[in-house]
């Protein structure tokens, strides 16, 4: 990496569905800009705050107090305007309005895609991996995974506390838009008897005569996760109470999973792949992703790391089958 220019000011958002750590990773940007030297401003509500000038400069205060606090302090967005070029050029004018160099865009894959436009157009972007589900190809692991997956499988627990109660069966619907780690992990976790996601074949005739089966050998609850891009939780549910006589219930944990306080692991990651982020803008480097990979920290080109595809971890999906009772 050559050390061409010295970049003097950047901005910093959170963009598309919110995540616990993002404010860890603000603060890490923001922290770390300013060690160096640069000006940063903090753009609100994603890509809205470039269409509508809604920026504001940030020192060492700005960040104080928020690397424990879920949401983002930025506020966030799903911007339609931002997608069209009227409205990347509408950004771009904002950018150099404020003298913005470098932006770092905290967010999922379709605000990487937003940051690849800008980059295009000459702004030097740098995207964190910021998403509870987790389906960034080029990273293992992204800023809210972890908080998500853990609040997910404490509600389990408690369901599952009820479940045992009335001998019922819990299906336990939990988020991911396009993939099932989410369902996968919190399955394994809180011991779930199935786990249906898009990636595996699932058969409700075979779910129901295990579940009869075990039933007759002495089990009394039953937990079935199943992943949100299934799309018909409520479904199953009705279907596995018909097909085995267990009565079920559907639970959707929604949007619950976004929020809290962020662990120690989506902090962590979060302070490292903020500062990471301001040392690539600081080498006059963007059109980047940063991720992790076995431990270490990464980067991509942004169209290369939109490009590549997440394994699924089959394995642990059988190991979850096998040892299911
Ligand atoms: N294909 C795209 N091209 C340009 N910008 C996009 C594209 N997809 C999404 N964006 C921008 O990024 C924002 C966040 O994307 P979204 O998919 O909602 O969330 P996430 O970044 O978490 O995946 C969108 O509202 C839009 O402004
Ligand atoms: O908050 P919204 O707009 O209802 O979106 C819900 C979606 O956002 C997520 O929570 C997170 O997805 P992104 O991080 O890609 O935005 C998905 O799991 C879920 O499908
Ligand atoms: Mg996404």
């Amino acid at each position: 990496m050559e050390n061409t220019f010295m970049i003097k000011t950047i901005g910093v958002l959170t963009s598309g569905g919110d995540a616990p750590g993002m404010n860890a990773a603000v603060r890490a940007v923001v922290r770390a800009a300013l060690k160096k030297g640069m000006t940063v401003y903090g753009v609100k509500r994603g890509y809205c705050g470039l269409l509508e000038d809604d920026i504001e400069p940030m020192d060492e205060m700005s960040v104080a107090g928020i690397i424990s606090r879920g949401g983002t302090m930025l506020y966030t967005a799903r911007s339609a305007e931002f997608r069209t070029e009227q409205g990347v050029l509408k950004a771009k004018a904002t950018c150099e309005k404020y003298g913005l160099e470098g932006l770092v865009v905290i967010g999922g894959d379709g605000s990487f895609r937003g940051a690849a436009d800008l980059s295009a157009h000459g702004i030097l972007c740098v995207g964190l991996p910021g998403t509870i589900d987790n389906d960034i190809a080029c990273t293992d692991y992204t800023i809210g995974y972890d908080t998500a997956m853990n609040t997910a499988m404490e509600l389990m627990d408690k369901l599952s506390d009820t479940s045992q109660s009335h001998y019922r069966c819990s299906v336990v619907e939990v988020m991911g838009r396009g993939a099932g780690y989410i369902a996968l992990n919190t399955g394994v976790a809180s011991g779930a008897l199935e786990i249906i996601t898009k990636e595996k074949p699932y058969d409700l005739d075979k779910i129901a005569k295990k579940m009869m089966e075990f039933k007759a050998r002495g089990k009394q609850n039953f937990i079935i996760v199943v992943a949100e891009n299934i799309g018909h939780s409520e479904e199953i549910c009705k279907l596995i109470q018909e097909k085995t006589g267990i009565e079920s219930r559907a639970t959707i944990l929604g949007h619950v999973q976004r929020g809290g306080s962020p662990t120690v692991r989506d902090r962590v990651a979060a302070t490292e792949m903020g500062y990471y982020a301001v040392e690539l803008l600081e080498q006059g480097i963007g059109n980047r992703v940063v991720g992790m990979q076995g431990g270490k920290i990464v980067d991509f080109d942004i169209q290369e790391a939109l490009s590549m595809e997440k394994p699924y971890d089959g394995k642990l999906h059988q190991i979850a089958e096998d040892i299911a009772f």
